[in-house]
């Protein structure tokens, strides 16, 4: 790897040897001693060799979660001891806010701003659910049998050993989504990062040691699809939570119901973005570019179908191209960067293809262009695209890219319909100055999450998920904890 000179030390000595697998804590090699490299992709260099998980590490590993769940020192501890440990793990991560974010934008790709951010969000989200293991409440509920007296109540308890497997797009973050609520609920968990962005999880994997979690609470494999999907077919699994692909999301729900395991979803988003005439149209020019590069363009509830009022349509369209003109694409650690590059060589000619697809089938480039944004590393310029019609790929498929389409309507009801003409059921916005016009169509949208004047805005106590095929179950808040706990009903007679 070329010299860095901006690395913090802890991160030059993570990269320096081979990183392994987390099973029952300990650091271990894979069983068949297999390693894949996780690349740099700004700079296509190779950043360090790492263990790759293979079936019989899954078997392991869910072993490992099982024994620790089962007679460990986990599900004994006392809610409020859980409650500080979690506390303090949020602590530690924000202590090391700026290693963290090095490491996750040297392996993703994104800004170190950005990468900041979401190191932020894995403290807080420790911190949030930190309150809620004191807070697993039952409710009493009165009986009616004549003649007879009864105490009846219910008791929130864990599932057991859970299998989470994330994405790439958030690589800390989507670790946290996972491991926060199942360990707070009491259960274990084996998590399987992204091929391509493994490091960040398993650095904290080192910390969660360091703060005293038990051996084989929380186990962690890189590897391919396969570790995943034999976590998916373990009989010693409870649950899967995922993130990920509607596609890989279905092969994943299939799997799963042979055993009738409890599944939750995050998958796949194509989200409208409504601008009527009558917007503040400063920020809604500015919230659609947000809303569709965030996270160079590769995050779920990105806003990539802009949909615009025909009589502000050129004004917002030139809008929204000066603001992709002005971001700056490069590499995380130039201070001048504020894009960088798409995750992998896959995914930059996944993108490449959708928007070279789109200009051969007549589209126009507002913005952008089809080509690599460098003659290194996976870089694509930010991209609008106009003269698009509702039946191109460009439109109908999640790209997770830079790139937005821009179509203009005319009614409200036109484009209620064509917003909701998805498989996908994610996110949406509305942007009007007349709020009942946001409300009202706030409400028409299928969609998990409405933003109205904004995007983007979130926070860990909020629920996350889908309509339609973007998903099952929700992540974060209190309905978040529900989906990794099983509810147990408690009838005593009293004599
Ligand atoms: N909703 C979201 O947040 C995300 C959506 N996507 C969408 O998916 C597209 C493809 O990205 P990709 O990375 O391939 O997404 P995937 O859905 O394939 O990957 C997500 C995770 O699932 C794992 N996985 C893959 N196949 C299986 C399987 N059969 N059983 C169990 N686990 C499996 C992956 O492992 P591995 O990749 O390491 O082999 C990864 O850890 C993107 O272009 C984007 O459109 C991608 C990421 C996030
Ligand atoms: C509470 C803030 C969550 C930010 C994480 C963004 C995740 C996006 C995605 O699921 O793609």
């Amino acid at each position: 790897m070329s010299e860095n000179p901006h690395l913090l030390p802890a991160v030059s000595s993570f990269l320096s040897s081979p990183r392994q697998l987390l099973i029952d804590g300990e650091w271990v090699d894979a069983k068949d001693g297999q390693t894949f490299a996780t690349v740099n992709p700004a700079t296509e260099e190779v950043l360090v060799q790492v263990a790759q998980a293979s079936a019989v590490d899954a078997d392991r590993a869910v072993v490992a979660a099982r024994n620790a769940f089962e007679t460990g020192p986990w599900s004994k501890m006392t809610p409020r001891d859980r409650s500080h440990l979690l506390w303090r793990i949020g602590d530690m991560i924000e202590e090391r806010t700026e290693e963290f974010a090095q490491l996750e934008s040297l392996d993703n790709g994104k800004s170190l701003e950005s990468a900041r951010g979401d190191v932020g969000v894995a403290a807080e989200l420790f911190r949030y659910f930190a309150g809620w293991a004191t807070k697993m409440e039952g409710t009493t509920i009165p009986m009616s049998v004549p003649g007879r007296d009864f105490h009846a109540y219910t008791r929130r308890e864990a599932i057991g050993v859970v299998a989470g497997i994330v994405p790439w797009n958030f690589p800390l973050t989507m670790a946290c989504f996972k491991i926060v609520p199942s360990i707070t609920a009491g259960n274990t968990i084996v998590l399987k990062p992204a091929e391509q962005t493994p490091l960040t999880a398993l650095r904290l994997g080192e910390l969660l040691l360091e703060a005293g979690v038990p051996a084989g609470v929380v186990n962690i494999l890189p590897g391919f699809g396969d570790a995943g999907a034999a976590l998916v077919d373990h009989p010693g699994v409870d649950k899967v939570a995922f993130t990920g692909s509607t596609e890989v999301g279905k092969k994943i729900a299939a799997g799963a119901s042979k055993s009738l395991k409890k599944v939750s979803l995050e998958l796949g988003g194509k989200a409208p973005n409504i601008i009527f005439a009558d917007a503040d149209l400063d920020a809604a020019i500015a919230g659609a570019a947000l809303a569709g590069f965030f996270n160079e363009g590769q995050c779920c509830v990105n806003g990539s179908r802009l949909y615009v009022q025909r009589e502000v349509f050129d004004q917002v369209v030139e809008g929204v191209a000066a603001a992709a003109k002005a971001i700056k694409v490069g590499d995380a650690f130039d201070p001048a960067a504020t894009m960088g590059p798409l995750v992998s060589q896959e995914q930059h000619e996944k993108v490449m293809g959708y928007v070279r697809g789109a200009v051969a089938d007549g589209a126009t480039l507002a913005a952008g262009s089809p080509d690599p944004a460098a003659d290194n590393g996976y870089f694509f310029a930010p991209t609008l695209i106009t003269g698009v019609t509702e039946q191109m790929a460009v439109q109908t498929d999640e790209i997770f890219g830079p790139v937005i389409t821009a179509i203009p309507f005319d009614t409200e009801d036109e484009v209620v319909a064509a917003a909701n003409n998805t498989v996908y059921g994610l996110a949406a916005g509305v942007w009007s100055r007349d709020l009942s016009t946001a409300h009202r169509v706030g409400s028409r949208l299928r969609a998990g999450t409405v933003w109205l004047n904004t995007w983007h805005a979130d926070d860990v106590t909020l629920p996350r998920g889908g309509f339609k095929q973007s998903g099952w179950g929700r992540e974060l808040g209190s309905f978040g904890l529900d989906d990794y706990t099983e509810l147990k009903t408690v009838i005593a007679e009293l004599r």
